[in-house]
């Protein structure tokens, strides 16, 4: 039986293992990226040219990370950022930083339709309000084009814990869920947006005495 989680819950296993295990956040980052780039390699995707949608947060830092393995692997791979990059979280910086180093530089503008397979590291647990319009917009204009898009821990624009559609919501064929799927993506339109649901241990560690609420 596949245990859920909320977000709250997620928060919490996150801090234990890197608080009391002291496992850096950039272990963490590096083994979802590698679990993602284990799905697109288990897959039948088109990898021709992947695009990778990258966020603020730390879902696009595990972006940025996958975006540089799959670089590493050969693979035509094309970063672009979603919101200001100045706004962006100190993971972000750090792994944008690795990914140049890597050969790999984010693009300014990339063409949709050009990608053969998106990854979707715009929002993950951390979406808490309806989407900016104009990503509102980008995102029903993705979802009409046909490739594949995998979502990176939950779709952009679903709310992590309600499986509501915050406004709009990036459709994928595959999510990747990070240690533990949240219980969004079983709850109203959660499930249809998310796609093959499959669930990657990424390290997340679980004290024996944790009471999960669901
Ligand atoms: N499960 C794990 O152990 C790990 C998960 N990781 C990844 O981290 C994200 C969650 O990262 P977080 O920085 O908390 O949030 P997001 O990246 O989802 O969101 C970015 C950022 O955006 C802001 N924000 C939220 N809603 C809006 C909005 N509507 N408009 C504008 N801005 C918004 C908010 O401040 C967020 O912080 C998780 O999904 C995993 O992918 C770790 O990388 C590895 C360990
Ligand atoms: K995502």
């Amino acid at each position: 039986m596949t245990q859920f989680v909320t977000t709250t819950e997620m928060l919490t296993l996150e801090d234990y293992t890197m608080n009391d295990f002291e496992i850096p956040q950039e272990v963490l980052i590096e083994r979802a990226a590698i679990a993602v780039q284990e799905v697109i390699g288990a897959g039948s995707f088109n990898l021709s040219h992947i695009l990778v949608l990258v966020g603020l947060g730390n879902n696009g830092a595990d972006g940025i990370a996958l975006g540089r393995l799959l670089h590493q692997q050969g693979l035509s791979v094309a970063l672009q950022f979603v919101g200001n990059l100045n706004r962006a979280k100190a993971s972000v910086h750090k792994q944008l930083e690795i990914a140049k180093h890597c050969g790999l530089h984010p693009s300014e503008k990339s063409d949709f339709k050009e990608a053969t397979l998106i990854v979707d590291a715009i929002f993950g647990t951390g979406l808490n309000n309806p989407l900016p319009e104009g990503l509102q917009k980008m995102m029903k204009a993705a979802n009409h084009i046909d490739n594949d898009v995998i979502a990176i821990d939950t779709p952009t624009g679903i709310n992590p814990n309600t499986g509501e559609v915050m406004g709009a919501a990036l459709k994928a064929h595959t999510t990747v869920a990070l240690g533990y799927p949240k219980i969004g993506l079983r709850k109203n339109q959660g499930r249809k947006y998310c796609g093959d649901l499959v669930v990657k241990d990424i390290g997340v560690l679980t004290p024996d005495t944790f009471a999960f609420s669901l």
